[in-house]
């Protein structure tokens, strides 16, 4: 997408040109970077004395700090011999240098050179030597393959005269190569140019694109081999390949300069907001989040787990984002959801911004009417106050992988170059469309008291409407909070954290997708569980566990068509396993379908510079023996609060444990989903034995035909567990079978009900978890080797079983203090991610992640009393 550059006879310098400016916020992007210079004349100004030409200081600065860079790769590529290179600019070993235009790799090139060549060589050198003594002020030269013939400073017509003799002399030899540069002429008996030797290095180092500076006549060979994404800056006037061009060393060395900050900024992330400080918005088909600036930094279309159209939070605003702030500027005064809902209200002196994610028309209609279709969802915003507000509209449909355009049409803007329509209906708003290399930005100044105080941005999915909706604005906001207003009044609230239990209720429901009955273990994908760290997973599908899990806690709190959707929707999953629910995967996508191969998106940097981002989720392939556990006691707690089992609930639970009976003995990959060899997990043990065992609950509960080999296989699981599961050495129930390193999961050799709460064993297993795995608020998984680099930090959920536990054993006190300090770490909104940083004080991993919510829900309940032990 270079544009072709004009004859640069008069080149302004100071300001970069802002097309280069762009293009070099483009290539600053890509995963593997070469950066190539030229030497003379790009690092170094031009000299007379080709010995005395150092580089500037401000380029090497730039090249030096370039080569530190993860996943960058600088180059320079000079005419000149490597030794020479090598000694006059003084870089540093992670700096590639290629000598005698792209000859000279290594030092050792001049042994390699052939018999045959060496005796050119020598001709060369003596005839030049000849013309140079004939020809006063000629400089000669020597490269380990060629003679440069320099004639700066020499009287102009000695020099054309020294030039025709080496033309019809040594020029002319048989194998030698010609090549004219900044009043020099080059003989050579290796022909190969800066072009070829680009080519090597990009191979070589895999680059996604390559960036090359040159100023010479022979740097043109190097911008010709230039393709794709590449980028060719030309220095000074002349004819060129090259692309952009700038004025002189110093404005490359500028250039260096805007491309290390951009780079550094894309790699490390640029000022990211804290996690558990995102507010989460959903309306039964998706979500979204937000940041305490009410800028949107996350939505996936047309469904969570698709591609994202804004991906700010993983990719910094080139990856997208809809961003709503004073035109003065100001950091917020508060953030808060409007009570019972999933609409947030963000708050300057003079403007509020009340964002809510709508369903379509046709649903909110109050009456008959025909409503205007507005597609699946609408994100909508509302300005409101006297101020002046800057909107800055910036969709970057399949994770900024296309390029798009807005178009202003009506009373909008139309989303063209994603595969779904999206339309931006804004009545009012003058747009200022700006285009970043393919890629649009819409940008509006509003003044809210020109406009009556008011001002609706609707970004529309699924359509491209831009029709205006015949339900006032205050009408369709009180009908899609309704539902969630009416919901969160139904459910039984402990007193316990009472507002941020409705708040996580509010986020387990939000995390339900109504149409198929699936649950998201969470919002987002690869938000690290390490900053700067690879610990990062896409969690935006259903696994059976969490979503089982998520369900559960919802019963608790008394709702339980969550629960009759989703095992409605595991039902379906089972059907296609044709018979093998032993073969249930521990994850499916939103649909109950098999995801695609986990995949990295490498034009994304990730949270705070976390790589890779990844899409789909490679334990998708695991054996995972534990899932059933967990939705044979969803079963039994929705037969209990609903008092009797449904048809689908029946089949689903024969399934479960038919799939026990199938495979409880054999190793598996747990719940932590390690990508290490299958283990026998004291986890996936007990949660076999809860399987059967709720099983014969719901039997004996709820009329069920009596089933003794049911009980038979219980005890035969729990006995296994009982004895293999204990290790005498740390005197608890460990991680695996034989294994002594501890793991949180084990505590629910307790919890689940296998061991009562007074058992030594369980006792001791408390204990040992205490000590080895709690630090602070926080518990976490475990410690031993997971074959991943890096840490993590604190698993919210391990900290809730802890507190189960502490609660289970008799210590109540313990078990209100980690609970209190749990709830602390919450973000502003009362949202929470998967773990927390004690030493860092910050969360870490996806968010909001339905774990910890239906965590804290469990253990509110439980301080309460509400729910039995
Ligand atoms: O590819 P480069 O790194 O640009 O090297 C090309 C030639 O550069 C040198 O000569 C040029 O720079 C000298 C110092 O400023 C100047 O005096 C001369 O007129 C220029 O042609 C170098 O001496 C040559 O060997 C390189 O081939």
């Amino acid at each position: 997408m270079n544009t072709p550059v004009n004859d640069g006879a008069a080149i302004a310098t100071g300001v970069m040109d802002p097309e280069l400016r762009s293009a070099i916020g483009r290539i600053a992007r890509v995963p593997q970077l070469l950066v190539a210079c030229d030497y003379d004349g790009t690092l170094a100004p031009i000299v007379e004395d080709p010995s005395t030409a150092v580089p500037l200081p401000e380029s090497v600065a730039a090249v030096r700090a370039l080569a530190a860079l993860p996943q960058t790769t600088v180059a320079v590529v000079s005419g000149r011999a490597l030794r020479d290179l090598a000694a006059l600019s003084r870089l540093p070993s992670e700096v590639h240098l290629v000598g005698s235009h792209g000859s000279e790799f290594d030092i050792g090139f001049v042994e390699r050179l052939s018999p045959e060549l060496v005796a050119v060589r020598q001709q060369v050198r003596n005839s030049l030597r000849e013309i140079a003594a004939k020809h006063p002020g000629i400089r000669l030269e020597r490269k380990p393959a060629s003679v440069a013939v320099h004639t700066r400073g020499v009287d102009p017509q000695v020099a054309a005269a020294a030039i025709e003799a080496v033309r019809n002399g040594p020029a002319t030899f048989d194998g030698v190569t010609v090549t004219q540069g900044k009043e020099v002429i080059e003989l050579s008996v290796v022909a190969t140019h800066k072009g070829t030797a680009l080519d090597q290095l990009r191979t070589q180092l895999a680059s996604s694109a390559v960036l090359f500076i040159g100023d010479d006549i022979t740097d043109e060979n190097a911008f010709g081999h230039l393709h794709g994404p590449d980028l060719g800056i030309k220095i000074g006037p002349g004819d060129t390949k090259a692309s952009y061009r700038v004025a002189d060393p110093l404005e490359a060395a500028r250039s260096l300069a805007l491309l290390l900050e951009t780079r550094r900024h894309w790699l490390f992330g640029e000022r990211a907001v804290p996690i558990e400080r995102h507010s989460m918005l959903a309306n039964g088909r998706t979500v979204a989040l937000l940041t305490p600036e009410a800028k949107v930094s996350w939505l996936c279309h047309p469904k969570p787990d698709s591609a994202a159209i804004f991906a700010d939070l993983v990719g910094g605003s080139p990856a997208g984002h809809f961003s709503v702030a004073p035109e003065r500027g100001g950091i917020p005064l508060g953030q808060r959801y409007r009570s019972g809902t999933m609409t947030v209200e963000t708050r300057w002196s003079g403007l509020t911004v009340t964002d809510w994610l709508d369903k379509p028309a046709r649903e909110t209609t109050p009456d008959d009417s025909p409503a205007v279709i507005t597609g699946d969802s609408t994100l909508v915003r509302v300005l409101t106050g006297s101020g002046k507000a800057k909107v800055e509209f910036a969709p970057r449909p399949e994770f900024g992988q296309v390029a798009v355009q807005l178009q202003p049409i009506g009373d909008g803007l139309l989303v063209l170059g994603s595969n779904e329509p999206v339309a931006l209906y804004a009545p009012g708003v003058e747009w200022e469309v700006g285009n970043d290399g393919g890629y649009e930005t819409a940008k509006a100044i509003v003044d809210l008291s020109a406009a009556g105080g008011q001002v609706v941005l609707e970004l529309r999915f699924g359509t491209h409407s831009l029709e205006h909706h015949r339900v006032p604005i205050h009408e369709r906001q009180a009908a899609a909070e309704q539902p969630w207003k009416d919901w969160v009044a139904s459910l039984r609230l402990p007193s316990t954290a009472r507002d941020l239990v409705a708040r996580s209720a509010l986020t387990l429901r939000g995390l339900c997708h109504e149409a198929t009955g699936s649950i998201l273990a969470a919002a987002t994908t690869s938000l690290p569980e390490e900053l700067g760290g690879v610990r990062n997973w896409d969690y935006r599908y259903c696994w059976l566990r969490d979503a089982a899990l998520t369900a559960r806690a919802l019963v608790d709190l008394g709702s339980v068509e969550e629960a009759e959707a989703l095992l409605r929707w595991v039902d379906g999953c089972i059907e296609r396993t044709g018979g093998h629910p032993e073969r249930l995967h521990p994850l499916y996508t939103i649909d109950g379908y098999e995801l695609g191969a986990e995949a990295v998106i490498d034009t994304l940097p990730g949270y705070a510079g976390s790589r890779p981002v990844r899409v789909g989720n490679l334990a998708n392939h695991q054996l995972q023996l534990d899932v059933f556990g967990p939705i044979a006691d969803l079963i039994a707690a929705v037969a209990d609060a609903r008092g009797s089992v449904r048809d689908d609930e029946w089949r689903v639970l024969e399934n479960m444990v038919e799939a026990v009976r199938r495979r409880w003995h054999e190793p598996d990959h747990g719940i932590w989903e390690a990508r290490l060899p299958p283990r026998h997990h004291v986890f996936s043990k007990v949660m076999c034995w809860m399987t059967v065992d709720r099983a014969l609950h719901v039997m004996r509960e709820h009329g069920g035909e009596d089933r003794p080999e049911w009980k038979d296989l219980r005890d035969r699981i729990g006995a296994n567990v009982l004895e293999h599961g204990w290790h005498s050495d740390v005197e608890a129930y460990s991680v695996a079978y034989g294994d002594e390193d501890m793991d949180a999961s084990s505590l629910w050799i307790g919890l689940s009900g296998l061991l009562p709460g007074d058992d030594p064993r369980f006792l001791s297993t408390v204990l040992r978890i205490e000590a080895d795995l709690r630090s602070g608020p926080v518990v976490y998984r475990y410690h031993w080797d997971d074959g991943l680099p890096g840490r993590e930090g604190g698993f919210h959920i391990c900290t809730a079983w802890l507190i189960e536990a502490y609660l289970r054993t008799g210590r109540r006190t313990d078990a209100e203090e980690l609970f209190a300090q749990m709830v602390l770490t919450a973000g502003p909104t009362g949202l929470l991610p998967e773990q927390y940083d004690p030493l860092a004080e910050r969360g870490l991993g996806n968010h909001p992640q339905a774990y910890s919510h239906l965590g804290l829900i469990r253990c509110a309940l439980l301080l309460d009393n509400m729910l039995k032990q």
